[in-house]
């Protein structure tokens, strides 16, 4: 960040430098990115920016920046450089070893917190009980239980360090009396006969072709086993569309996330085991599919 003008750097020209440079790195919001980690150097809200472009840095903040910057330039995801993602307006912590929360996802935490109220009006003797399967960060698990404060929550993973930044953020949020993490290939080691009312899942489900096809950022940065499943994306989703019925109360509902690619091998699939009675697609903001909801055949 050396320049021949003797201009200082200021705020407002920090973040000009910064954005062209994330631009000319493939950026899809350089602008952002750069506003982001500028406040976290400088340890402030990103909005606070706005009434200090004139300021000039201080040399540790400027030393800690041009540190951030340097990584988002090789790839480093934004969040993982400020430890944050916003999830469902809930802070999240994230590393390395898990995924970082994505907006689409929020279709599918809607989608399971509307089915938890239907369900929730038949039920009078026991809690309502949601398994999220692959929690990564919790993210799922922590945005069901923050907005709906009688249900209990299981959630699994396979990954134990995943499952330490979830536990973080469970603890964090104060979610620990009614959100469980537990290691687990998918329903494998949950007690046998355990049932629950609502089972929603954001599992791996990008094929080896697609995976290939990432941007280097995903591919570099973020854990490999949290996005592919096998040669054709439906592995880990076939499992679960097999196993899930027989751990779902009477009219409960499986909820899970897939990529616009899978959507109507996935639908052929679910109405092919016979086990699923209505099935709705949800497409995300862009207008893809991006989420199926099963009801289980009566
Ligand atoms: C796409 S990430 C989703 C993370 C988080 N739920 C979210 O939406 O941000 C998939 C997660 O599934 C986990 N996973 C992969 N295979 C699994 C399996 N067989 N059983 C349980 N979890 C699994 C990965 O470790 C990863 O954390």
């Amino acid at each position: 960040m050396t320049t021949p003008s003797t201009e200082p750097w200021t705020v407002l020209r920090l973040l000009q430098w910064t954005s062209d440079f994330f631009k000319s790195r493939g950026s899809e919001s350089p602008r952002l990115d750069a506003e982001i980690l500028l406040a976290h150097a400088r340890d402030c809200e990103r909005i606070e920016l706005y009434t200090a472009f004139a300021e000039v840095p201080t040399d540790e903040q400027r030393i800690a920046f041009r540190e951030l910057v340097r990584r988002r330039g090789e790839g480093a995801p934004v969040a993982q450089l400020v430890g944050f993602r916003e999830f469902y307006s809930i802070p999240i912590r994230v590393d390395e070893n898990v995924l970082v929360p994505r907006p689409e996802t929020e279709h599918l935490v809607v989608e399971a917190i509307d089915q938890a109220k239907r369900i929730a009006t038949s039920i009078q003797d026991r809690p309502l009980r949601i398994l999220d399967i692959g929690t990564g960060s919790g993210a799922i698990a922590i945005a069901i239980a923050k907005n709906l404060p009688e249900v209990e929550v299981t959630a699994v993973d396979v990954s134990l360090p995943a499952l330490d930044i979830a536990r973080w953020n469970v603890e964090k949020l104060g979610l620990a009396d009614r959100v469980t993490l537990l290691q687990s290939d998918l329903f494998d080691s949950l007690d046998e006969g355990v049932k629950f009312d609502v089972i929603c899942s954001n599992p791996p489900y990008i094929s080896q072709a697609e995976y290939d096809e990432l941007p280097a950022t995903v591919r570099e940065h973020e854990p490999r086993g949290a996005l592919l499943s096998g040669e054709k994306g439906t592995e880990i989703i076939e499992r679960i569309l097999a196993q899930a019925p027989e751990r779902l109360y009477p009219g409960g509902r499986l909820i899970i996330e897939y990529s616009p690619m899978i959507s109507d091998a996935c639908k052929s699939i679910a109405e092919a085991s016979g086990l699923y009675g209505e099935i709705k697609r949800i497409r995300d903001l862009a207008g893809l599919q991006r989420t199926i909801s099963l009801g289980l055949k009566d």
